[in-house]
Order: C-alpha cells, then structure tokens, then sequence
C-alpha cells in the first residue's frame, strides 16, 4: 500500500516531519505495511534554502495540495488560525485526512473541524497540539478509555517553567531569564502567551474536552499568568518545602468541572514539582489506573514531528482496517462548569505590614469572619517597624478567600499585599464546612 502526504508549512515542525519520515522510512513502513510518501509542500517562499530535500514538489499554490487527489493525508503545520482553518476545512471537503499541530485552532474551532472530520468520514488527529512529542492526546482518548478521569494537572508551556525553574534554582530576575528562553527559541513570538497562561489554557481546552468528554472552550478556562512572581515569592515556596509552578488544572467534581491555569505553589514530594527547564508533564488520575504522569519534550522540531507522525500511521491504519473517522470527536456529555468563587484550595498570601502588637491577631480575625484558618504563618523583619508575612491558610472557597482580602486591604496596618497564589496539593477535595 502507498500513502501520498501533502504538508501546509515547511518551518521549524514541517521540517522535523520530513526529517522523521526520511529517517526512519524502513521501519515506518514495516510497522504500517505501507509506503508513506511526501507529494507535495506548501510555504511561502520557495526559494529560501531549506535544511531537508527530497523528491516532494514545493509550491506556494494551497489547491495544489488541497485538491490533488492523489493525495491521502494533509499535514497542517502553518500555525494561526486563518487561512489554516480554511485550508482544513477544504482538505476534509475534498475527501483528506488531516493531521495539525496547531492549539490555538484547535481550541478555537476544534468543535468545527471535528464535526467537519466526522461529515466527510475522514480522520482529523492532533497529537502534536498539547505536549509535543508527549503521547498524551492518544493517552487519553484511546489507552485510558475505560477510566473515568478525575484529574489533569499539568506543565504545558516549556517557557514558564524554564523561567521559573531558572528563577527558583539560580535566584536570577524573571525579566532576564524571559529574554534568554526568547532567544533559545522556546518562547512564541509573542512571548505573552507563554507567560500570560494563554498557550497553556489553550492547551488545557483542548486536553480537558478529552479527559472528561465534555467540550470545554477557551473562554472556560480560568488564566492566570506568571508575570507577578518573584524571587521572594519562590524563596519563601522553598522554605514550606514547596515550588511554584505555572499549572494546567482541570478536575472533575461532584458539582462539575473546573479548569484552571495559574502559578501554583506545590510540595516538592508532587511528581510535577521535579518538571524542570523546558520540559512538559500531564499528570492524569483515572478512577481505574490511579495515578499516571506523562513526561517529555513539550515542543521542538522533532519531537513535535514524533506526535504528527504517530498520528499519520495511526491514519494510515484506519485505513487499512477501514475504520476511519470512529475516533474525533469525544464529547458526548455536557458538564457543567463551576464558578470561580467556587475553586477550593489553600492559599499562600504575601503582605508587608506594621510591625506592631495586634497586626497578626487582626489579621486572625478577618480571615475568621469568613471562616478561613491558618495552616502557617512566616514571618520576617523589613527595614524599621515593618514585617513581610506569609501566611498559609486552610483550604477555603475562593469567593471566602476574596471577602476576607477586601477586609485586609482596609486594615491600615496593612502597607501591601505582595501577591496571593494557590497551592495545589492533593488535599483540596477534602472538602470542610469552611
Ligand atoms: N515549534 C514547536 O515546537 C511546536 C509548534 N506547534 C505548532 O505547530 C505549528 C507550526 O509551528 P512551527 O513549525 O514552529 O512554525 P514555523 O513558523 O516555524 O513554521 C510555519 C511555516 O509555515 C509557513 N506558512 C505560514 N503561513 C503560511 C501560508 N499562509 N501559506 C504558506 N506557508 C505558510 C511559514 O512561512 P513563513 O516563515 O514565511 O511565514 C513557515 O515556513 C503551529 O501551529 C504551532 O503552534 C506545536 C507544538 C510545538
Ligand atoms: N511556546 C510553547 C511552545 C510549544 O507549544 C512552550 O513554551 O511550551
Ligand atoms: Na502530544
């Protein structure tokens, strides 16, 4: 059997994709008992020299891979949203299967395309959009099917958590260690989605619609990103025996679920807290399996061109057993989603303050008129009559932990509220009558 692929993109995964495919044709085509061939490559400038060559035809013609009809699988790694969608949407139309990286269109119009893919009875996979090479969208649709997912956590942007292990481990200053990830070329070109949580929530989109087969948008995820973070911040996580990374979390409760990103301080005994530089980790709990963790490359040329791989022989095996298009879209259910003043977890609070008798038995008290508790306090000397505080509090309700902030701030002996995080430790769904 012969397999014709056309590829939209020819920039840092496309070339990873023809590398891949060059260099490991034998054993691709033993293990699929096919030969899976390059036709033709779509990118804009045809006479820009090229790391890899071969026998495929480069043009800058989109219908002359969209409409060929000798070819069977469309590889989209042109990035955006428009004309990729587009392009997708006529490659479905014109009887292809399609394979994409692409996260931001996924967790835009993945309902679309998946509705399109199942219409024209052909196969839309997208491994490569959440993890890179990580084998976590498979993971879930397929290995773990017979699980009712009850948790997702993960480290899914490599730039945040190559900052903030950078930040933790070698004390340097957020803004430095930002323009060296940029120049490593792990960033995106605008950097403030990495660091704003919105490449993560767009991932966590798309990951939690898997996990709990219940279609969750982008505008359903909770973003916090890493920009108030500071070294003071990951020194005083040290001394709780914790760090502070930036992550995805999306839980499946009694009450619905919840999707979240945002820094979190976390023990150091938690599998993610070991996650560092640029690496990526989905942490899964299945009511089954129990505890899982998948861990590797979040992004780079070959290791995101490993997932489309994956994803083309997965094709190419359908169509041998002609079963495709019995896999794209898995939401058949309708969760509802919970509140923000809903999440439930314990919260660590940074505050200068006076240092004078009654400051810390005040503070007692507000956070007692809504019925938070303390679990630590640290405190420690700043300049004169001043002390910076952290304290640690029992899990609570957000919406409490907002009330009890609004009365802090109105404490005069209060001079500012350096930040407020959210741990996350496996003992939230203790849920207490605070
Ligand atoms: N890089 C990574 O590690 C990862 C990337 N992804 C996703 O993979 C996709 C590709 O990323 P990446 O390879 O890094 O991006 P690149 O920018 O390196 O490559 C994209 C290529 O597509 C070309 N292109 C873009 N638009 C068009 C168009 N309209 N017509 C023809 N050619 C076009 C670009 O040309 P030109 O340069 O001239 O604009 C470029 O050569 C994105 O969706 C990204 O989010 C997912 C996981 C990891
Ligand atoms: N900018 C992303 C790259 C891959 O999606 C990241 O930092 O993880
Ligand atoms: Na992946």
């Amino acid at each position: 059997m012969a397999i014709q692929i056309g590829i939209l993109g020819l920039g840092t995964v496309g070339t990873g994709v023809v590398r891949i495919l060059q260099q490991n044709a034998e054993d691709i085509q033993t293990r699929t008992h096919c030969d899976i061939h390059i036709k033709s490559i779509l990118d804009k400038d045809l006479h820009k020299e090229r790391e890899v060559k071969g026998d495929f035809f480069l043009t800058d013609q989109p219908d002359q891979i969209l409409q060929d009809p000798e070819i069977d699988i469309i590889v989209e790694v042109m990035g955006g949203i428009e004309p990729a969608r587009t392009f997708i949407l006529e490659a479905l139309r014109h009887g292809k299967h399609v394979v994409t990286a692409n996260k931001d269109l996924i967790a835009l119009h993945g309902h679309e395309l998946l509705d399109a893919a199942n219409l024209a009875g052909k196969d839309l996979y997208f491994e490569a959009s959440v993890g890179g090479g990580i084998p976590i969208i498979a993971a879930l649709k397929d290995s773990l099917a017979a699980n009712r997912i009850t948790d997702v956590l993960g480290i899914i942007n490599g730039t945040t958590n190559y900052i903030l292990t950078a930040m933790a481990e070698q004390g340097r200053e957020y803004s430095e260690v930002l323009a060296e990830a940029q120049q490593l070329g792990y960033a995106e070109a605008d950097p403030s989605a990495d660091v704003d949580g919105l490449d993560a929530a767009r991932k966590l989109a798309i990951l939690s619609s898997i996990a709990f087969n219940s279609r969750v948008a982008l505008k359903d995820v909770f973003v916090e990103g890493i920009s108030k973070i500071t070294r003071e911040d990951l020194a005083f996580a040290a001394e709780l025996g914790c760090t502070i990374k930036l992550l995805a979390i999306a839980k499946h409760q009694e009450e619905g679920i919840e999707v979240r990103v945002h820094p979190a301080i976390l023990p150091l005994s938690h599998p993610l807290a070991s996650v560092k530089g640029v690496y990526n980790a989905i942490y899964v709990v299945g009511d089954a399996v129990g505890e899982t963790m998948f861990y590797g490359r979040g992004a780079g040329s070959l290791p995101t061109g490993s997932a489309i791989i994956s994803d083309i022989m997965r094709i190419v095996r359908n169509i041998q057993s002609n079963s495709t298009s019995s896999i794209n879209c898995t939401c058949y259910l309708d969760l509802p989603l919970k509140a923000v003043s809903d999440f439930y977890t314990a919260f660590y609070i940074r505050l200068l303050v006076k240092d004078e008798p009654r400051v810390l038995a005040t503070l007692a008290l507000l956070f007692a008129e809504a019925n938070i508790s303390f679990a630590s306090i640290i405190q420690k000397p700043r300049g004169e009559h001043q002390a910076e505080i952290v304290l640690v509090t029992h899990p609570c309700r957000e919406g409490a932990l907002q009330e009890a902030l609004d009365s802090v701030k109105a404490y005069s002996k209060v001079l500012n509220i350096h930040n407020v995080i959210r741990f996350e430790n496996g003992q939230e769904e203790n849920h207490d009558s605070r």
